[in-house]
């Protein structure tokens, strides 16, 4: 179904491409894996004809399209060739609802208003396609409104209307995924993967990229391992069936990818669960956030100092929600108590400068300056609240940014988090996902916060990386005091680093666990049940 010949990319001086030959047959699912930066995006943009290519000089080397030379310059040319996107960070339009989204272009009209208006002017019959769309919805097994708008949708769900608009188009023949499970926990994950497993599209090429690799092992029949933009291996994964050779193939796709073996972080020294005496850092009164798709009604909760607390539960049942309502970013209702007082968190640079900081999951709108260089975006904050990276003062309080600290500072981070960058001027906007993160990162702990909350610090984000992530956030903990309140879908990592997990289930707080619990009942509190005393045992 389609073939790559000798693809090469450059980003000016950068060779971020070299030569990539790959050949995907038709209702193959192939993953593609490597390291954050290691060039997976940019050969799906290729192939997809986003603009950031075009405007960049282009590519070199042949595509064939069942056997025939194409030349992708646009995205409409790629849609036109019967090629599908979902994008690691989102191509819908905010304004418009699930309905709209998905239909696109393809909407169902009244067939008089087309007879005599023509096709671009005929009355859309909403109802039908309100019909449509719930059973497009219906097909990846996911309860949407389709009257909402996508303004008002959590990541997640975000995800999975790109993933509906893509598997709905008639004539697919290659289906082009960039992390489409990043953002979603593991139940939604099974959910989005089945569709792909049962065949579903049964006569389209598949690229998969994640960094999930138990998830590639699982549903991919091929794996092809990118780094420094090289494929320097591949595997055929059909015959690696039982868990054990699943887990042995993992671990030499990970080395090919890092060229290294990895070692897991794991806390030695835990706090026990929170009794009476802790001394508590913030409570949570009646605590109610309406985030869309994401709320939580009326929970109280104390927060001890020094301790590192997970939230975990399923999408859509307020895990991401404390955050995100403790800075006001949804409407709200209830109290919380910092130090003793009550906070207004409607006065977000009053928040920042108390030590309180958030690492919002959606970085791309809320967390990054875009069109700022990496060292902009590692000081901005500090800059506003706290006057770090300031010169001496020149005038009254008229200063100016100190560049060589600031460019010396960024310059520590980049090593420090192992930022994969062409330089400190480089706008965030072109680096790759996970290095993003690594930016949004860097500035939480720039901050040096008292409490820190982190919505999905490892989305998006390498296996090597993962770990040099949970090692700073072990850290602050352990150096700077730093209070971490961690919201995961990666139960593992927060089993690895937490002192309690919090299991969040429609909307409140449904059992609090300590990190040495069983999965399985952690996993059973995400759908609100719990083990016997005798299940236990
Ligand atoms: N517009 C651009 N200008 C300059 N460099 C760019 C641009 N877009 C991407 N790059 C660079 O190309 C390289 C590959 O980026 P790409 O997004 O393809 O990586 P990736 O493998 O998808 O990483 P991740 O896992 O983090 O998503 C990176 O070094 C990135 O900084």
């Amino acid at each position: 179904m389609l073939k790559l010949c000798n693809i090469s990319k450059r980003y000016g001086n950068i060779e971020v491409l070299k030569k990539i030959n790959l050949e995907i047959k038709p209702g193959e699912i192939h993953g593609l894996v490597g390291e954050n930066g290691a060039g997976k995006s940019t050969l799906l943009n290729i192939l997809f004809g986003m603009s950031d290519i075009g405007n960049s000089g282009g590519y070199k080397g042949d595509i064939f399209l069942e056997g025939k030379k194409v030349t992708i310059q646009n995205s409409n040319q790629a849609v036109k060739l019967g090629i599908g996107m979902v994008h690691q960070e989102f191509a819908l339009i905010p304004y418009l609802t699930v309905r709209e989204n998905i239909l696109m272009g393809r909407e169902k009209v009244f067939p008089l208003s087309k007879k005599f208006l023509g096709e671009s002017l005929a009355y859309i019959d909403k109802e039908k396609n309100r019909k449509k769309t719930v059973n497009i919805l219906q097909r990846l097994n996911i309860k949407l409104d389709s009257e909402l708008k996508i303004l008002d949708l959590s990541v997640n769900l975000k995800h999975f209307v790109e993933f509906a608009r893509e598997i709905s188009k008639e004539s697919l023949k290659v289906l082009l995924l960039d992390e489409p499970t990043s953002a979603l926990c593991r139940e939604d994950t099974e959910k989005l993967l089945k569709v792909l497993h049962n065949n579903d599209l049964k006569d389209t090429a598949i690229i998969l990229i994640s960094h999930r690799l138990e998830e590639i092992v699982s549903i991919c029949h091929k794996v092809s391992v990118l780094r420094n933009g090289e494929i320097v291996d591949s595997f055929n994964l059909s015959n690696f069936k039982s868990n054990q050779l699943k887990t042995s193939v993992i671990k030499h796709i990970a080395r090919s990818m890092i060229g290294h073996t990895i070692n897991k972080i794991q806390r030695n020294k835990r706090k026990k669960l929170q009794d009476k005496e802790d001394p508590v850092i913030m409570t949570f009164k009646d605590f109610s956030v309406h985030m869309p798709g994401e709320m939580i009604s009326s929970i109280n909760f104390n927060i001890y100092l020094g301790e590192i607390v997970g939230i975990a539960g399923l999408s859509g049942h307020g895990k991401l929600a404390l955050g995100n309502g403790m800075f006001g970013i949804y409407p709200y209702s209830g109290h919380v108590i910092f130090d003793n007082q009550q906070l207004d968190i409607t006065n977000t640079a009053e928040v920042l400068a108390k030590g309180i900081y958030l690492l919002p999951d959606d970085r791309r709108n809320s967390g990054l300056l875009l069109d700022r260089s990496i060292m902009e975006n590692i000081i901005f904050t500090p800059v506003q609240i706290k006057n770090e990276f300031l010169a001496p003062f020149f005038y009254n309080n008229l200063s100016f940014i100190d560049r060589k600290k600031s460019s010396d500072y960024t310059k520590q981070c980049i090593k420090k988090f192992d930022i994969r960058c062409h330089n400190i001027k480089q706008k965030v906007n072109s680096l790759s996902g996970g290095n993003q993160q690594k930016v949004c990162l860097a500035r939480a702990i720039t901050m040096h916060p008292k409490i820190l909350f982190v919505n999905e610090p490892t989305r998006g984000i390498d296996i090597a990386a993962k770990e040099i992530i949970l090692h700073i956030l072990l850290d602050i903990n352990q150096n700077l005091g730093t209070t971490v309140i961690i919201a995961s879908s990666e139960l593992d990592e927060l089993k690895r680093v937490c002192d309690r997990i919090v299991v969040m289930h429609e909307g409140k707080i449904f059992n609090i666990f300590s990190p040495e619990t069983d999965d399985i009942e952690i996993i059973l509190a995400f759908s609100g049940e719990m083990l016997t005393e005798s299940e236990k045992v």
